[in-house]
């Protein structure tokens, strides 16, 4: 039989759809949340798929992960604390687990089935699992913030998908009050914050809320995947009220000698230049960003 075709169609990028040659498909699930599935592409790895959304592939997963942990991480001293909301596939874990600074890693995923596909179709996402830190609660996000007590993370890391499902929650403005919350004075909050390309709209009305909330800093960063609608997709970095932030200057550098950096191996993507870079905004989008 012909290898077949996927493509993305989705209303999130209307009149368009990036297509991946399909080898073999090798899971379909419906979890309580949304539809699972697996599949190994010809040319980007084994690729998964929520809800008819390319998550992650392994062969790019690397430009979206590094750079949502780390652009937080790496713009504060010394993160003890932090907390990763969604991130199911566990490879924002991985890269927080980097840090030898930090003592405790929570992570607050709604789908179980997400945790347990990517355990048993991407090992080297998984990994991040692996780390004895690392404290997984399978609920929802909006909840758990709830019972948090004030102040107690240095960082807070929202690896969601997009605003239409399960993650809709996420990107309203009580969900931002909450995690401004749970963070300490000058604590960083790091969320994935769709496609300039794209959505214009929704981004718009993100830096609205956030400047509201965050009193700190609210800057937006963006990183580029192939196998994301646009080629790209953005983070907002906001930080609280306190010990200023310059998410711009990188004052943490990753210490590449730690035990846990050498068996999880070098980071493929993120490096301290780079960082300073994915701060620069093509005007039509600095414009609206910058001047909300
Ligand atoms: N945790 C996965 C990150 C989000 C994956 C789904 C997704 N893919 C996108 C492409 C362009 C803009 C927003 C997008 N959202």
């Amino acid at each position: 039989v012909l290898p077949g075709w996927f493509s993305e169609i989705s209303p999130l990028w209307p009149g368009e759809a990036h297509s991946l040659k399909v080898e073999k498909i090798l899971f379909q699930g419906k979890s309580d949340y949304q539809n699972v599935m697996v599949f190994q592409s010809s040319t980007y790895g084994k690729v998964l798929v929520l809800d008819g959304v390319i998550q992650l592939t392994e062969r790019d997963e690397c430009a979206y992960q590094e750079m949502i942990a780390h652009l937080p991480l790496c713009s504060i001293p010394n993160p003890k604390k932090v907390l990763v909301i969604g991130g199911g596939d566990g490879g924002v874990l991985r890269e927080v687990s980097r840090h030898s600074s930090v003592e405790q890693i929570d992570i607050c995923e709604i789908d179980k089935m997400v945790v347990e596909v990517s355990k048993q179709f991407f090992p080297d996402v998984a990994v991040g699992y692996e780390d004895p830190r690392v404290n997984l609660h399978i609920g929802d996000g909006v909840a758990f913030l709830k019972n948090v007590a004030a102040g107690t993370y240095d960082a807070v890391i929202v690896d969601s998908s997009d605003p239409i499902g399960p993650a809709q929650e996420l990107f309203e403005k009580p969900f931002f009050d909450s995690i401004a919350r749970a963070l300490r004075p000058g604590g960083v909050v790091s969320t994935q914050a769709e496609s300039i390309w794209l959505h214009m709209h929704i981004i718009e009305e993100i830096v609205a809320n956030c400047r509201q909330i965050f009193k700190g800093s609210v800057n937006y960063a963006w990183t580029t995947v192939p196998t994301y609608p646009s080629g790209m997709i953005g983070f907002m970095l906001c930080s609280t009220e306190g010990p200023a932030v310059d998410f711009k200057n990188p004052i943490n550098p990753i210490d590449a000698d730690a035990s846990h950096n050498k068996t999880l191996g070098p980071m493929k993507f993120y490096n301290s230049e780079l960082h300073k870079a994915s701060f620069c905004l093509p005007s039509f989008a600095k414009r609206v960003i910058e001047s909300k």
